[in-house]
Order: C-alpha cells, then structure tokens, then sequence
C-alpha cells in the first residue's frame, strides 16, 4: 500500500470511530494537513447528522466549509467531544511532533478543548523516539534571533523556515538534530522561552487514541 492510501485508510477508520457518537448539536474539532483533509473530505456525506467544526487552520475551514460544513469560531463553543488530526512523528505514549505544516497553535489550542484527540497517521510516523522530524516552534517575529539562540543552547540547530507566516501571523523556527529524550519536560521549557509562542510538542496533553495505518490494517491504540 501506498501512503496515500494507508492515510485513506486511518480516515475512513476514525469516521468509523465517531459516528456513533455524532449528535444534531455535535461540533467537531478538526486539524489540519494531508491527513486530516481526508478526514474532512469523508465528513460530506455525514454533514446532516452533525452541527458543524472548528478548524485548526485557515485551509482546513476553508475545505470544510466548500462541503457545506458550517465552522465555528472556539470562542463561541465549549468543549468539542473529539478533535481529529493528523501528526508529523508520535510515540507509544501517543505523545507527538507536529507544526509541519505551521498549523501548531491552533492544533494545540482547539486539541486543548477536546475531550477525545484522536491522531490519525500512516506507520511512518510512529517513533520510538521524537526528534528525527524537525520541531518546530512558532515565534513572535522580533523574537527570532533570540529564541534561535535560546534553542542552540538547548542543543538544537534552529532553522528559520524561510516564506512561511502562519495563521497567527508569526514565524516558524525548526529544530534540527534535535532528539527529545523527555518530551514532557522539554515541551515546558520551550515554552519558557520569551517570544516562543508554542513548541510542536504535544507531550503534556498528548493522543487519547492513535489509529495507525500499517499494510495489515489499522491499528487502534488508546491509553485511556
Ligand atoms: O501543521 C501541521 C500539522 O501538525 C499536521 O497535522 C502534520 O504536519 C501532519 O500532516 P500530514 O498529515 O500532512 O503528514
């Protein structure tokens, strides 16, 4: 199988894990990436039995949205009952790295206000150690230079992803050879640093359920 299909795969599975549960006044909390568009993608025949989404990205609002899927602002929504994405690396914790495709902040706030995230990704994801996919930090423009040096310290090389300004209008810093032995404790101290505005580690809150794509099938692993 290809890994087109193996992310075909885990979408068709995690609409398979909500819908049971989908009511009239359900809004679902949607990420962002090549994942999660075909997770939105196979929302469109389920669009009447459900109330509508919050989206992680100004991309992902704009797919649901072509579908006839009405978005909701977070801030006129309580708790969402799942929040379904995609991820860039994640471990047998259920712990991950994403932000590959700048989404980070978003991901982590609308994640934060899920009661159910479930990470939906093909095998070459799964680590047994986070840190071989550069991890990426989103800051506040005139903090570059500072937290770059910040993370040098920390022992990273932080690259500037050149020509990418994210929803929240900051930039991006990605971390090279950057193996994270702790990714609890290292997600904190990230966040310490002045101008960081998020780390890609979803550590202290990470996956409640990780649908796994492999050859065989897909594997469901939950740790609660
Ligand atoms: O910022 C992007 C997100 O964190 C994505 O969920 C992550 O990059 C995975 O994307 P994809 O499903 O395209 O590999």
């Amino acid at each position: 199988m290809t890994q087109d299909e193996l992310k075909a795969a885990v979408a068709d599975k995690a609409i398979s894990e909500i819908e049971p549960w989908l009511e009239k006044d359900t809004v679902l909390g949607i990420g962002t990436g090549s994942t999660a568009n075909l997770f939105i993608d196979r929302l469109k025949p389920l669009r009447d039995q459900f109330k509508g989404a919050v989206a992680s990205s100004e991309a992902s609002a704009k797919r649901l949205e072509a579908l006839g899927i009405e978005v909701f602002e977070l801030n006129s929504v309580g708790t969402l009952p799942f929040y379904i994405d995609g991820a860039d690396e994640v471990n047998a914790h259920l712990q991950m790295i994403k932000g590959g495709g700048a989404a980070l902040t978003r991901e982590k706030i609308v994640a934060a206000c899920a009661e159910r995230f479930i990470c939906i990704a093909d095998q070459s994801k799964y680590v047994s150690q986070l840190g071989n996919f550069p991890l990426p930090i989103e800051v506040i423009p005139m903090a570059r230079s500072y937290v770059a040096r910040q993370l040098v310290g920390l022992g990273a090389e932080p690259v500037y992803r050149q020509g990418v300004v994210t929803d929240n209008g900051n930039q991006i810093i990605d971390c090279y050879e950057f193996m994270i032995d702790d990714p609890v404790a290292m997600e904190a101290t990230l966040n310490a640093i002045v101008g960081v505005v998020t780390n890609g580690l979803f550590a202290a809150r990470g996956a409640d359920i990780l649908l796994l794509g492999n050859p065989e099938g897909v594997e469901r692993i939950a740790l609660r």
